[in-house]
């Protein structure tokens, strides 16, 4: 669901260059990135958006460590759809106790909805009890992505989600 976050994101951790913004179409189907250093391994599966594409999302929630959902803060008639859609996601019980980061993106354009408004429209701390951040940014001028994913990491690191996830790999290892 969100490619150009996720080359601006790798931009960012591995300060290198990500992918143009004009050479990024569409997600169908998977594309991982991979973010390393000497602290902290983190893989992003990028699931394409698309209404039709969505009943792929839940073949990735079982070893899912923690999830990222970006909203495009700029199309209010979109906005229903994304909070729905979201619910969804954080009803599967494969999803239990996961961290969530909500990133409002394209904050950079004169269109986007503030950070207070979109989070009063969304309010999702309602109905959800696990760890969970808004945060609004740009993955092109990359603002809040730092902000956001640090939180993630120190979310997953004290995650018995993350505990539980190691152990059955290490279970598996053992096999
Ligand atoms: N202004 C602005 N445009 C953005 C930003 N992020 C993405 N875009 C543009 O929005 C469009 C969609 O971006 P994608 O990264 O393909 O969005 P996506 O969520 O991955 O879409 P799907 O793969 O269909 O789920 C592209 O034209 C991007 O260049 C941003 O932070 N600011
Ligand atoms: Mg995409």
């Amino acid at each position: 669901m969100y490619e150009t976050l996720l080359e601006k994101l790798k931009s960012i951790y591995l300060k290198g260059e990500g992918l143009p913004h004009d050479r990024i179409g569409p997600t169908v189907g998977l594309n991982i990135g991979r973010i390393e250093d000497a602290n902290v391994k983190l893989v992003f599966w990028d699931l394409g958006g698309q209404p039709g594409l969505r009943t792929i999302w839940e073949k990735y929630y079982d070893e899912a460590h923690a999830i990222v959902y970006v909203i495009d803060s700029a199309s209010a008639s979109t906005f229903e759809d994304a909070k729905s859609a979201l619910e969804k996601v954080l009803r599967h019980e494969d999803l239990q106790e996961a961290p969530l980061l909500v990133f409002a993106n394209k904050q950079d354009l004169p269109a986007a909805v503030t950070e207070e408004e979109l989070d009063r429209h969304l309010h999702l701390k309602e109905f959800d009890e696990r760890p969970y951040m808004f945060v609004a940014g740009s993955a092109y001028d990359g603002t809040g992505i730092k902000l956001g994913i640090d939180w993630l990491v120190e979310e997953m690191g004290k995650s018995r989600r993350t505990e539980a996830l190691r152990a059955r790999t290490d279970t598996y290892a053992k096999i």
